[in-house]
């Protein structure tokens, strides 16, 4: 059996890093997403295929599948039954856009983390220090490179999240992605949402009629379930997050956007057209450590950093006013468009005194404002992707001419539409 499970990326319109502490925060999934394939073996013993001789040459699809070959004569022709073998049951984890691949026999796993007690599919539990060193170790015995070695926290949320919902059952889960790695957009959060999503599809606990065809969405208490999942994962790569990320991953649908403070969401309806350049300065940084500079200056500044955070609460809060309140004779969209770009202005600066802007992300700053257009740093910053206001009655021209600036400066500019769906699931017959 095969299960598909896909989950958007997102973009922080306000309240970045305020958020994880308490501020109010305003999101939108974009339409780039990560895409997850699980294929399962049925249980040891249960044939897996049935074969003519004549396509014999499928067989060698089936890596590892050979050992157990019952030779059959069915209705005069010659049958081959594939068995799976339980010597050859492995866990195989495919990271695509980076050409590796981590694989463990079950056994293995197993032994090192039986320990731990999976799976408790309906319990999302915390991975505590100990069982991520266990974890770490098999990760390790993997040599992975050190140039790759920022994946290692995401090969962890995997195996935690695998083994706590599926338990020690062999697979192969393949991941691919739209969305540039470490760059602002929830890459961690959408791989996150993206396992668990395939994952609780394939566990017991989820009741989902696996023969519908097409994409499909979860119901409101596996969406909560599978976001609980996804926020455990999210803390193995971000230390501490606020959640906002796999909750708009989760929970995205037909064009809202989410208003998020202290673990709770309010879906918020846009009722203006909001387009956003996206321009991704190739900086790379790292989420756990930006959210972790700016709590080490919470603590040297506590009083200054709290009247920051209640500044951010209250641009967030405005914004989604502005986002929400339909346009009418007093209030034209370009008068929102130009409250807007001030309350990105504002949020911008007070990023800036929370430490995590960039020589890159002020490049783009000063490159949009010759055309006279707001920007701000969009996630953890540090680098990563800046969010520039592209109003209604802007021309194409301009657009053109600010892409061209920016992307000669050695930036990566794209237009993505905002407030798709969350994570959905697909099933299919494994080929
Ligand atoms: N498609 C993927 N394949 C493998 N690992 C991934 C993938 N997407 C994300 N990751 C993991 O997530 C890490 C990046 O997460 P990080 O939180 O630093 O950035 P981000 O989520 O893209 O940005 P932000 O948190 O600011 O929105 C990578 O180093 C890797 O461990
Ligand atoms: C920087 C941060 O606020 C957003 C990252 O996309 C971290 C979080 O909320 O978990
Ligand atoms: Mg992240």
């Amino acid at each position: 059996m095969e299960v598909k499970a896909r989950a958007p990326g997102k973009i922080i319109l306000s309240g970045e890093h305020a958020v994880v502490h308490g501020s109010t925060a305003v999101a939108a999934s974009i339409g780039l997403c990560t895409y997850v394939s699980l294929q399962v073996p049925p249980s040891n013993g249960c044939p897996l295929k049935v074969y003519s001789l004549s396509c014999l040459e499928n067989l060698r699809l089936i890596e590892g599948a050979y050992r157990s070959l019952l030779d059959s004569n069915f209705f005069g022709l010659s049958w081959i039954v594939v068995y799976w073998d339980e010597n050859d049951d492995r866990l195989t984890l495919q990271l695509k856009d980076m050409a590796l691949e981590f694989s463990w026999p079950i056994g293995r796993i197993k032994e090192a983390l039986s320990s731990l007690g999976g799976p408790f599919p309906s319990t999302p539990t915390s991975c505590s220090a100990e069982s991520l060193k266990l974890i770490l170790a098999l990760i390790e015995e993997q040599n992975i490179l050190e140039a790759k070695i920022s994946l290692a926290s995401g090969v962890c949320a995997f195996l935690w999240l695998y083994t706590s919902i599926l338990g020690f059952k062999p697979a192969t889960v393949v991941v691919t992605s739209d969305l540039p790695l470490g760059s602002g957009l929830g890459s961690s959060a959408a791989l996150c949402v993206a396992f668990s999503a395939a994952l609780l599809a394939c566990s017991d606990t989820v009741n989902i009629d696996m023969k519908q065809e097409g994409w499909l969405v979860f119901g409101e208490s596996e969406l909560e379930l599978l976001n609980k999942w996804a926020f455990e994962g999210e803390k193995i790569i971000h230390g501490k997050p606020s959640g906002i990320d796999n909750t708009v991953s989760t929970y995205g649908r037909g064009g809202n956007m989410i208003k998020f403070r202290s673990g709770n969401l309010t879906r918020i309806k846009s009722s203006m057209p909001l387009k956003m350049l996206i321009t991704n300065t190739k900086v790379g940084r790292n989420t756990k450590a930006l959210v972790a500079g700016v709590s080490e200056r919470t603590l040297r500044n506590p009083d200054a950093m709290s009247s920051v955070f209640n500044a951010v609460d209250s641009i967030s809060k405005e914004l989604a006013n502005v986002i929400q309140t339909p346009a009418s004779d007093d209030l034209s969209i370009t008068a929102k468009e130009e409250k807007l770009e001030e309350l990105m202005e504002m949020n911008q600066g007070l990023l800036q005194c929370m430490g995590v802007s960039h020589a890159s992300i002020e490049t783009v700053l000063r490159t949009t404002l010759k055309y006279k257009l707001a920007s701000k740093l969009t996630g953890a910053g540090g680098g990563g992707c800046v969010l520039t206001l592209l109003p209604t009655l802007l021309s194409g021209t301009i657009v053109d001419k600010v892409i061209a600036e920016l992307e000669s400066c050695g930036f990566q500019c794209l237009i993505a539409g905002i407030g798709g769906n969350g994570a959905e699931i697909c099933f299919s017959a494994s080929s």
